[in-house]
């Protein structure tokens, strides 16, 4: 079968990091680009880490599409998760300039053309806010048809948040473009941190793949040092969670995960803005709501965390 087309939206980001090695080892997928956001660093230096990362991993034949420096709103007050990542995104590792540029066209527009150069054959997995997905769907009505799959790495759904106890980060970052994407009737798969939450790197694995002669695994043993030092003082536990890396296996191999069907609205004002309610259309109620008439989506429900953590560490290792 022929590999499965993606374009990783990324905001590299140290988990990012994973999932976009992890996707160059996959051989079901052909990554044929990455468009950058704001979200773990500001935009322009998430498009300099992921052509950084595609010098580091040689595949520098692989296009950057920068995108939106603003949100969905145009809003500039934007919350980076520097203290998650290191304030360079990758752990605080002085990484040399990369010599590569983006290309000229912007990441709502790369979207919109391979989604029409490949009609519903490419997926997007979307690893920060969601502003360069609802930019692309604003700017080409056809998009939520053209594309094949978003894979969303983001929500938490029945579970607190981690910025707060309603909201997860990327669906705070952009509120408003995420509601956008969740009711575009695209064929949208939402991977909460219910799910990333089970999905866990422990010290043992850290030290596993710093033993391992893989080059992305010995690149990643140095960069996670920022990542789990803060999961130790944030949640006391001695392992990582392996967010974007879960998200890009649950587009690689949907067997990985099974999920429920419904409508997503997110709340974008508030105390609450960034919470995102599935409705699972178990009840039919009397009033017109602002789940009726809205089309469904996915959410992923359970996960196969040994196997996902298993293919993981293969992968990198194996590099
Ligand atoms: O505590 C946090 N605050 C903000 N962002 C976080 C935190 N933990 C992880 N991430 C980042 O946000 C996504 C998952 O919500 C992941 O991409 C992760 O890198």
């Amino acid at each position: 079968m022929a590999a499965k087309k993606i374009i990783i939206d990324t905001d590299p980001g140290i988990d990012d990091t994973m999932a976009i090695f992890v996707a160059l080892r996959s051989p079901e997928v052909e990554v044929i680009g990455l468009t950058t956001i704001y979200g773990n660093v500001y935009t322009t230096l998430a498009t300099r880490n992921a052509l950084h990362l595609l010098e580091v991993a040689e595949r520098t034949d692989i296009p950057v599409a920068e995108g939106s420096h603003v949100t969905i709103t145009k809003g500039t007050k934007l919350r980076i998760a520097d203290f998650v990542h290191g304030a360079d995104g990758l752990g605080n590792q002085n990484f040399p300039t990369p010599k590569g540029k983006p290309i000229e066209l912007s990441a709502a527009s790369f979207l919109v053309q391979q989604a029409n150069l490949y009609r519903g054959q490419v997926t997007v997995v979307a690893l920060g806010p969601l502003t360069n997905i609802a930019l692309a769907i604003q700017l080409d009505p056809e998009f939520s048809r053209n594309i094949g799959q978003i894979v969303v790495l983001g929500g938490a759904f029945a579970v607190n948040g981690n910025v707060n106890p309603a909201a997860e980060a990327n669906i705070f970052g952009d509120p408003d473009a995420a509601d956008i994407v969740f009711t575009s009737g695209a064929d949208v798969l939402a991977v909460g941190i219910n799910v990333t939450h089970q999905v866990i790197m422990t010290d043992a694995d850290r030290e596993e793949l710093a033993s391992s002669k893989g080059k992305f695994a010995q690149y990643l043993s140095k960069i996670l040092e920022v990542y789990f030092s803060y999961h130790h003082d944030a949640y006391s536990t001695r392992g990582v969670y392996l967010h974007d890396p879960t998200a890009l296996l649950a587009a690689v191999n949907p067997s990985l995960i099974t999920y429920t069907e419904g409508v997503v609205r997110v709340q974008t004002s508030g105390i609450t803005r960034g919470l995102t309610i599935l409705y699972n259309k178990q009840k039919r109620f009397e009033e017109v709501t602002e789940w009726s008439n809205k089309p469904s989506v996915k959410v992923a429900v359970t996960v196969d965390a040994p196997t996902v953590v298993k293919l993981i560490m293969e992968r990198l290792m194996d590099s």
